[in-house]
């Protein structure tokens, strides 16, 4: 395979295409905005479940698993709920040479899928709280720019869909899942994300209250949703007519929530930590955390060589760090270094005569490309230290450089001049939607127009007399702004 040919900094999105490929993590598809997932980045996808799987069935979530047809007249179930989204569901009109009867809808999201049936299962108060979720893939016929794993037309996501007797449940699920999803990027993507709440216009529109995590691409200066998670309210419960009776025998509506990640938080941590060198993976999504390559000399012994590599490798695995060797003949050092760089490997270690004299190895790690030199009875105490190092230096030089690019204002003119220097802008805003509204109206351009990303849960004061940076109003909440995926 031939290196990187695209600079990050010269063209970002032929620079991602490029490393997502030459990582093996993607292979395009000859259908448009369709791509294959290869063994790296399913692997990364697996742990990212691995960890929240288990974290919501402690919550008493349980997983299912629904249909993915639905039918047209379930699907048009409710107006608002797939206002403007109608040109993106893709449909099944055909079995072999025959139509169907009633074209089917391959879903998009599964509300109108699953609500159907909590309304059926839900009968008393017993029933509650029904928490469902299912690992699953989706289909949206999107025709902006499709880009592997942050807008596909398929997609495999989790989408949580729970249903409780009150509001003050649901609203703490909420809260508590958008902490998992935080977790999801800061602990193993070592992506810093912001929590908050999305705008009236930004929300999901079928629900009450919309909260995300929002990440944000400092090489585009775009602010791309994470994962998302939104209180319902009463509004499906009313559309499904989803009611229980309670404890006082009374009919009331069931409160819900419903929440989703996808595989675009492959792509967001692509995009944050890759180089020009290709990808470059925390230690705690990495398959494979080390790679042992042995550096045979013209008359060195390389069967001492690589028995010293295979014994670290095992000496490693034995200690749960994931390691592996190349020890292929066709190849150099120096191209295998280069190989592995580029599929992100966290650590590199080399093995040549001069290390088997001195009982020592060398380490190199990814992220700096810094190199020490370990005697073989540190190894396994010294990388573990070096790969939780990676893990942290990643996060702190991701948080760094995010923090650098946010901008606080306190007048159009700022906002658009930030805007421009493709900042994260922070602002004092009235929270009406009209304004919002304007805002998108008066920075259309190429590039898209700006838009709120999310009010911060961490709320900071707003001093009396602040004013809406656009409308002049009195401020009622800081918003970051920005354009966004
Ligand atoms: O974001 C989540 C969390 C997991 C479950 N779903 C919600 C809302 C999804 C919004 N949404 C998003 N995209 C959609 C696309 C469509 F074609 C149709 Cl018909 C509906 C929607 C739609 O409702
Ligand atoms: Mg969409």
């Amino acid at each position: 395979k031939l290196g990187m040919t695209v600079k990050k900094d010269d063209n970002f999105g032929e620079w991602y295409s490029e490393v997502v490929v030459h990582s093996e993590m993607i292979e395009y598809y000859d259908i448009s905005g369709c791509y294959i997932l290869r063994p790296q980045a399913m692997s990364i996808w697996e742990t990212l479940q691995a960890f929240f799987d288990p974290e919501i069935k402690k919550m008493g979530i349980k997983n299912a698993y629904f249909p993915l047809f639905v039918t047209e007249n379930v699907l048009q179930k409710e107006k608002d709920h797939i206002e403007g989204f109608a040109p993106e569901v893709a449909w099944v009109t055909k079995s072999g040479k025959s139509d169907l009867e009633v074209p089917i809808a391959i879903r998009p999201t599964s509300e109108t899928v699953m609500y159907p049936y909590f309304a059926k299962w839900i009968r008393g108060h017993r029933d509650l709280p029904l928490k469902l979720n299912q690992w699953c893939n989706v289909v949206r016929w999107e025709f902006s720019n499709p880009t592997p794993f942050i807008r596909s037309r398929e997609f495999l996501w989790q989408e949580g869909h729970t249903a409780f007797a009150t509001k003050e449940e649901a609203d703490q699920e909420v809260l508590e899942i958008l902490e998992l999803y935080r977790r999801v990027y800061e602990e193993y993507l070592a992506v810093p994300v912001i929590k908050g709440r999305k705008s009236e216009l930004e929300k999901f529109a079928g629900g009450l209250y919309t909260t995300s995590v929002e990440a944000f691409i400092p090489h585009t200066g775009r602010g791309i949703q994470g994962a998302t998670s939104h209180c319902l309210g009463q509004n499906f419960a009313k559309m499904f007519q989803i009611n229980f009776e309670d404890d006082k025998g009374e009919k009331g509506m069931v409160w819900q929530n419903s929440w989703a990640y996808s595989s675009r938080t492959i792509g967001v941590m692509v995009m944050v930590h890759g180089d020009d060198k290709g990808l470059v993976l925390p230690p705690k999504v990495a398959s494979v955390q080390v790679m042992v390559i042995p550096v045979p000399y013209k008359d060195a012994d390389t069967t001492a060589i690589k028995a010293a590599c295979e014994s670290t490798v095992k000496e490693l695995n034995t200690a749960a760090v994931r390691a592996d060797l190349d020890t292929r003949e066709n190849y150099s050092p120096g191209w295998k270094y280069s190989h592995w760089e580029m599929k992100g490997i966290p650590l590199r270690i080399e093995i040549g005569p001069r290390d088997l004299e001195k009982s020592q190895v060398r380490l190199v790690r990814r992220d700096t490309g810094a190199k020490v030199d370990v005697p073989m009875t540190e190894l396994v105490e010294k990388v573990q230290k070096i790969l939780l190092s990676i893990q942290e230096n990643l996060f702190n030089t991701a948080k760094e450089k995010r923090d650098a690019c946010i901008e606080k204002v306190h007048t159009w003119d700022e906002f658009t001049t930030a805007l421009n220097n493709k900042k994260l802008i922070f602002a004092p805003w009235c929270d009406e939607k009209e304004v919002e509204e304007d805002a998108k109206a008066r920075t259309k351009g190429d590039h898209g127009a700006a838009k709120t990303l999310c009010s911060p849960l961490d709320q900071p004061e707003i001093t009396e007399g602040t004013v809406c940076f656009a409308s002049g109003k009195p401020a009622k909440k800081w918003t970051y702004w920005g354009r966004s995926y």
